[in-house]
């Protein structure tokens, strides 16, 4: 099956609330795609082309600049939130057993008052990536409700455990990715642009500059997702299938290198969704299928795993 596309126009940013019959459909809709494929691309979320090319275009120049420039914007160097900064080329390997992944990116994930933020040719990059995390923020948690709602749990379920997103006590993350232009030739053996993972937290909002991202469908094979301008790709991640019990499915996905001979960029923004760091998360079916979990505890140990520390 390929990706189900979905229309959110019903409970997009611009509407107040969402009808009950509408909800109805919508939660079959995303219901059936979380649990047999795990992707699903929404149209008419409210999130405008014209505001994912901002991000896309600030970020550019950032990652453009030359690494002297960057590296005081580093990851781990914020004492109040080490995830939060940028990450260089082959850092981070998403599948541990690869070579270090060919890209760089920038993670925003504190808006706390000591975050020192990127300024002169890019002096409107902390007012951008900060509006947009504010916008997706707000489309996740109503992707969420419809989720609780799919699921017959009260529709506020999943909200009571995201109420702290975009402060130091969740790890909510804006990233940036950018895909330099690579000579496939000369690459490691084995090395990609993003390793085979599954994402950590509870969704995913993706939005891609091009085609590139490769999907695992249940057969086992990885078919490419396609790039549909205006739309949002929303996977489920790690933990949100551990507290369905399976029902809905984080799936394996990846970034190959280009073909031989076509060295190509490609910009992608994800807002890797989390649940508050100190919320527990048991099978809300009751089944215990797995143990309970915090989640700021889970997502540590996860990083481990992508920088080598495990
Ligand atoms: O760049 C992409 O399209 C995918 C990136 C991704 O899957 C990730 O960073 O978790
Ligand atoms: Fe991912």
């Amino acid at each position: 099956m390929s990706i189900p596309v979905v229309d959110f126009g019903a409970y997009s940013l611009s509407q107040k609330d969402v009808a009950d019959e509408q909800m109805r459909n919508l939660s079959e809709e995303l219901k059936t795609a979380f649990t047999e494929v795990g992707f699903v691309f929404l149209k008419n979320t409210g999130i405008t082309q014209e505001e994912v090319d901002r991000v896309m275009d600030i970020s550019k120049k950032f990652f453009m600049q030359p690494d002297e420039l960057k590296r005081p914007f580093s990851r781990k160097s914020f004492a109040n939130n080490p995830n939060h900064g940028w990450v260089s080329l082959e850092t981070e390997r998403l599948n541990p057993r690869r070579p270090g992944d060919l890209k760089e990116a920038f993670n925003i994930a504190s808006f706390h008052p000591d975050i020192k933020w990127p300024s002169g040719a890019v002096a409107a990059f902390q007012e951008i990536q900060k509006s947009f995390f504010l916008r997706c923020k707000e489309l996740s948690l109503r992707v969420l409700r419809v989720m609780a709602y799919s699921l017959g749990l009260d529709p506020e379920v999943f909200l009571s455990t995201h109420r702290l997103i975009g402060t130091d006590e969740n790890g909510t993350t804006l990233r940036s990715l950018y895909y330099p232009p690579v000579n496939s030739e000369k690459a490691k053996e084995g090395q990609l642009r993003c390793g085979e993972h599954s994402d950590y937290g509870s969704i995913t909002l993706l939005f891609q500059s091009s085609e590139g991202l490769q999907v695992r469908r249940r057969s086992g094979e990885f078919i490419y997702a396609p790039c549909i301008p205006g739309t949002v790709l929303v996977n489920i991640a790690d933990l949100v299938q551990r507290w369905t019990s399976d029902q809905f499915v984080s799936v394996l996905h990846r970034v190959l290198l280009p073909p031989v001979g076509e060295s190509c960029t490609r910009q992608s923004l994800a807002f890797f969704v989390q649940p508050d760091d100190e919320a527990l998360i048991t099978c809300c079916d009751g089944s215990n299928k797995y143990p309970p979990v915090t989640a700021g505890a889970y997502l540590i140990e996860r990083f481990n795993d992508s920088y080598g520390q495990s």
